[in-house]
């Protein structure tokens, strides 16, 4: 019932209240969701198990398993692939690292030789080396180690020649290991078992391409005569046996029911009130979601609770950091040390600075970007604050996970952004807490992830007719353009790669669009931090505002080609926003639905964006200081869409006037991007749109959502198939809304390239009830 604060226990509902009962703080707490505590069932260790195994668990403080850690264990020790899907801290490692563990030790060959081997894939390396603590922790004789882009020739020469056990990531698998095969010839012909951890992280273009990097595994591991065993663990996927199925390509067994001791956990939905601003087109804005943040995570670190803030921009937690320490100040000046910030763009050795003083409890406070999100065991934490739903369901429950691990109560705070997707769910708990966590989205037959994968798989071994299944139903079309197009050539024995270059190097698999931008500060030289390419136009355009660890710099310039930009350190009192102009067409319809008169379609489209211009924006407030112009290239992209149309006749009878439909599908499309996250797993950010009242392609009024990265993700896909119910949301959304013209929470987007114009609050509604109407009642 109660946390640990220092000596003292501090329960979550008082704190919760004291939090709530601040003066002028009424109404913010929209629902309160008490999870009660539960214990633990326990079960035997299974009698393969090595002794010095299970002694080294005990040591450890593992006094007796529990049931489901058992039963992983049971199906990897006998051979069948297994996914283990329960909640965090549910001990999931001890789960993999039992079998695989007592499967190294008992294949050594009589003078300790490597007789069996174990490959962990993480998604970040920070992770791989909290595993490593782990494993080394145990005080086993096993070799472990990791092999990452950190890692010394040495070490990588050792992990090949002489580890049992390998803590990598899906990119070196794919840049390292198996282009370099043959050198690892003996270390993959051992294979025994592959674990991929935190699976879930798997999705969109990411997802496939990690399934297509597990499928190239698979077929080298064949080709030495290894067939290992997979065990793959989350704590929050959805049909786990579906998802792991389409990450391995194997049949995978389910474990999900968790019988570990959890302590009680508490999540409050907490909405910022309306501040005396006018934002756009004079419609009232809430105080953001970061401000609120930080007045928690100030409150919370005076009260010595040990706070994670999660923040969803990287400039959003250096400011909730900021804000938090000046308020911590007023209150005692020790008290700011205590506050920190961590996000991605952080040199390696400041980030694991930091990471250590909050182990440590040097820090109280931290406000992080997901970078810290993924299974980084800091333990002892009590709160996490998250500013902004952080795009799934998925991801809520992880961020939450960071706090109260073991038995220890836990307290979260989810503090809802001045958007759609949050607005309705702080209003809509059912919608949040009532449903289980969202399937994996992503689609392993984008022939712009397949493509490459199956040059990097020729590369690694001749392609042959018996490596089409493992690849898929669209391996013979894709494998046929890349013969055609000469990256491939065919012979009697099947696809070879004869380029001079690494065919491995045309897979970009973190989507990062290429080499990130360097921001180097003039003068000195000095690298200051990175931004992804991707994002390079957006935010590091001449004239930028960039915040840095509580500093601002200014964009001197910005050269595409060097991948670097100039910066220096300045005082300014406003931000810059980019502005984008975003274009698009229809290449082929894939499927249709006739919702009556309406269409509802998906299939591919060309969409082409480019920053324009960039605002100032005075800090506070954000009133528009003045605009100018930016000379940047225009960036195409083939991709997928989902995309309505509504005809001329429906239009002429639904009392909306020609004059109202721009602004009437412009509302529409922007309300419903924001809460496309909620029926598809990805984020506002990963998707765009275009709405017009007259598109040349369809001859009609149309409104298209399309995926952002090339050859689609499967967002747009599950849009199409959860339309209904989508399309519906996003009417009771604008509906729902308070404000009269349209505000933040239901029609404005922060992205819009248009500066939010024109936009039809009422007309968006009728647009969509007409849309509606023709909808079959129910759909998947
Ligand atoms: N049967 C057990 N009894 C007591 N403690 C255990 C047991 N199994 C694991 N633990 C402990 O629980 C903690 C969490 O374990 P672990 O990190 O493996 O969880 P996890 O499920 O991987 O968590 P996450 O999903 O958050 O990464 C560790 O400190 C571990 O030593």
């Amino acid at each position: 019932m109660a946390l640990t604060v220092g000596r003292r226990p501090l329960p979550v509902g008082d704190l919760v209240d004291r939090l709530s009962s601040v003066p002028g703080r009424e109404g913010r707490l929209t629902h309160l969701e008490v999870r009660p505590p539960r214990s633990a069932v326990t079960a035997a260790w299974p009698a393969w198990a090595a002794p010095e195994v299970v002694a080294a668990f005990e040591a450890r403080g593992v006094v007796q398993p529990w049931r489901h850690q058992v039963d992983a264990a049971d199906a990897a020790h006998a051979g069948r692939h297994v996914v283990l899907a329960t909640g965090t801290a549910s001990g999931k490692s001890l789960a993999y690292q039992l079998p695989a563990l007592s499967h190294v030790r008992a294949c050594r060959g009589a003078r300790g030789q490597r007789g069996a081997t174990v490959l962990y894939l993480a998604p970040t390396k920070a992770l791989a080396q909290d595993q490593l603590a782990g494993l080394t922790g145990l005080g086993l004789d096993v070799r472990v180690t990791t092999h990452d882009g950190d890692s010394s020739r040495d070490q990588r020469d050792w992990a090949r020649d002489h580890a049992e056990y390998v803590l990598t990531n899906p990119d070196m698998l794919h840049r390292s290991l198996l282009p370099g095969h043959a050198r690892w010839a003996a270390f993959l012909g051992s294979l025994s078992y592959v674990v991929v951890d935190e699976c879930h992280h798997y999705r969109g273009v990411f997802g496939a391409h990690v399934s297509h990097v597990l499928r190239r595994l698979r077929r080298i591991c064949a080709a030495y005569g290894a067939h290992p065993t997979f065990v793959l663990a989350s704590a929050t996927v959805a049909e786990p046996e579906v998802a792991a199925h389409r990450l391995t390509g194997l049949d995978v067994e389910a474990i999900t029911a968790d019988a570990s001791p959890r302590g009680q956990v508490t999540l409050a939905l907490w909405e910022p009130p309306f501040t005396s601003y006018a934002g756009e087109n004079g419609a009232p804005v809430r105080r953001a979601a970061s401000s609120e943040t930080a007045d928690l995570l100030a409150d919370l670190v005076a009260e010595d609770v040990r706070t994670l803030a999660f923040v969803r921009s990287r400039r959003g937690a250096e400011q909730v950091a900021m804000t938090a320490a000046e308020l911590l100040a007023e209150v005692d000046p020790s008290l700011p040390g205590r506050v920190a910030s961590y996000r991605g763009g952080y040199l390696p050795e400041e980030r694991r600075a930091i990471e250590e003083a909050l182990r440590r409890g040097d820090l109280t406070g931290l406000a992080a970007t997901n970078a810290l999100e993924l299974g980084i065991d800091i333990s002892g934490l009590d709160a996490v604050l998250m500013a902004g739903f952080p795009g799934t369901r998925a991801a809520l429950w992880q961020q939450l996970g960071r706090a109260g691990r073991g038995a220890q109560d836990a307290l979260g705070i989810l503090v809802a952004r001045d958007d759609p997707l949050d607005t309705y769910l702080v209003h809509h708990p059912e919608a949040l807490l009532g449903r289980p966590v969202e399937a994996t989205v992503f689609d392993p037959t984008n022939p712009y992830v397949l493509g490459p994968h199956l040059c990097a798989a020729a590369h690694e071994i001749p392609l042959t007719e018996a490596d089409l299944e493992l690849f898929g139903p669209t391996t013979a079309p894709v494998l046929d353009q890349l013969t055609a197009g000469g990256l491939l050539r065919r012979r009697a024995r099947g696809w070879f790669w004869t380029d001079r270059r690494r065919a491995s190097d045309l897979a970009d698999i973190r989507s990062t669009g290429g080499s990130p931008v360097q921001l180097v500060e003039a003068g000195t030289g000095r690298v200051i931090g990175t931004v992804d390419a991707s994002s390079s136009h957006g935010t590091a355009h001449a004239g930028a505002v960039y915040v840095h660890r509580g500093e601002t710099w200014l964009v001197r310039s910005l050269d595409l080609e060097e991948h670097v930009a100039v910066i220096e350190r300045t005082e300014v009192d406003y931000s810059t926003s980019a502005r984008e102009i975003t274009d698009i067409t229809v290449v082929a319809e894939r499927e249709h639905r006739d919702w009556g008169s309406c269409r509802l379609s998906f299939g591919d489209v060309d969409v082409s964006h480019q920053v324009v211009s960039f605002l100032r924006r005075r800090q506070p407030g954000g009133d528009v200081l003045g605009e100018e112009p930016l000379d940047l290239p225009e960036r195409a992209l083939r991709t997928s869409a989902v995309w309505w149309t509504v005809p001329e006749h429906v239009l002429a009878e639904s009392g909306l006037l020609p004059a109202d439909l721009p602004g009437a599908a412009h509302a529409a499309e922007h309300c419903s991007i924001g809460l496309l996250p909620l029926f598809a797993t990805c984020d506002r950010w990963d998707i765009g749109g275009v709405s017009t009242a007259m598109h040349p392609d369809t001859g009609t009024l149309t409104v298209f959502v399309h995926d952002g990265h090339p050859g689609g993700a499967g967002f747009a896909e599950r849009g199409f198939h959860a339309a209904r119910a989508w399309l519906g949301a996003t009417r009771d959304a604008i509906v729902a809304c308070t404000c009269l013209e349209g505000c933040p929470s239901c029609i404005q987007s922060p992205k819009c390239g248009n500066q939010n114009n024109p936009l039809d609050k009422a007309g968006a509604a009728r647009l969509l009830d007409v849309l509606l109407a023709g909808a079959p009642a129910a759909e998947r």
